[in-house]
């Protein structure tokens, strides 16, 4: 394994506010990582400051050992970081199929006059799109959505998509911030799934925001967790649900899985 993330001494500061202090972790090619913590202890904060969304107020971020400081989110995307959001970001009025092409512009380049003239530089790229297209919509299980208007879709389907989303920018990270936040446990089930099979199919390195505790202990190889702020542990699932400063922060009965 090598390292991919680098963390070092990241903070965030909101006026008087340390949503995310002195945070250092780190992260493995090929890891499934979780990162947890009660309501408002700066988890959103750390993904958008390490995703060119916020900029950290302090610290370093190094990916694939270039460093990520003052890096906007289409550069961040560029070098193979991937993200979904808490709340659903996809263009809801274009088809599946159109939120995933959306995703693959800077894998190719764009040629204003071979596409309006349609030239066969412009029909094959085309065709090549098209092929990577149908090739995540069936390893995702969305072939038969395909064509729909995304905003038609049931809520786990978009969050389906806003993953097969994430994974057309062809990314070597994706950050999944609350991937199962109102699923039914149905669809949590088979997000389960999924997500074990980003890793495993598509070779991809996962950190996930997640508060389904029996969805983080199944997958998670390495948990890290945030408390007002500051890392307060990392470790495994079973060396986080027997961690006493883990279990104080989740206070009454500790994390239920
Ligand atoms: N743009 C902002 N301006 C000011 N304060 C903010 C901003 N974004 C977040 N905060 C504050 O920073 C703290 C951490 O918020 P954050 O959303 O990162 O927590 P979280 O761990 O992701 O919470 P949750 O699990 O509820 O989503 C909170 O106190 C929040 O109110």
């Amino acid at each position: 394994m090598s390292r991919l993330l680098q963390v070092e001494h990241v903070s965030k500061i909101f006026g008087g506010l340390k949503a995310v202090e002195d945070v250092s972790m780190h992260v493995e090619e090929g890891e499934l990582v979780a990162l947890i913590g009660p309501n408002g202890a700066g988890k959103t904060t750390l993904f958008n400051a390490l995703t060119g969304v916020s900029p950290a107020t302090e610290g370093s971020v190094t990916f694939n050992g270039v460093s990520l400081d003052k890096k906007k989110p289409y550069q961040v995307a560029k070098m193979g970081i991937a993200r979904t959001f808490q709340n659903i970001r996809l263009f809801h009025q274009l088809s599946v199929r159109e939120n995933l092409q959306a995703a693959m512009t800077h894998r190719y380049k764009e040629d204003f006059v071979s596409s309006i003239l349609r030239l066969p530089t412009f029909t094959k790229k085309e065709a090549l799109v098209n092929g990577w297209t149908d090739e995540i919509l069936a390893k995702l299980d969305l072939s038969d959505v395909g064509e729909m208007i995304t905003a038609n879709l049931p809520y786990g389907t978009q969050r389906r998509v806003e993953i097969a989303r994430a994974v057309a920018s062809d990314p070597k990270l994706i950050f999944l911030d609350e991937p199962a936040a109102g699923m039914n446990p149905e669809e949590t089930a088979d997000l389960t799934d999924l997500i074990r099979r980003l890793q495993s199919e598509f070779g991809l390195t996962v950190v996930l925001i997640e508060h389904d505790m029996s969805l983080v202990m199944n997958i998670a190889e390495r948990i890290y967790v945030l408390e007002h702020g500051k890392l307060i542990a990392e470790g495994t699932p079973a060396e986080i649900q027997n961690n006493q400063a883990v279990i104080t922060a989740y206070l009454g009965g500790g994390i239920h899985v």
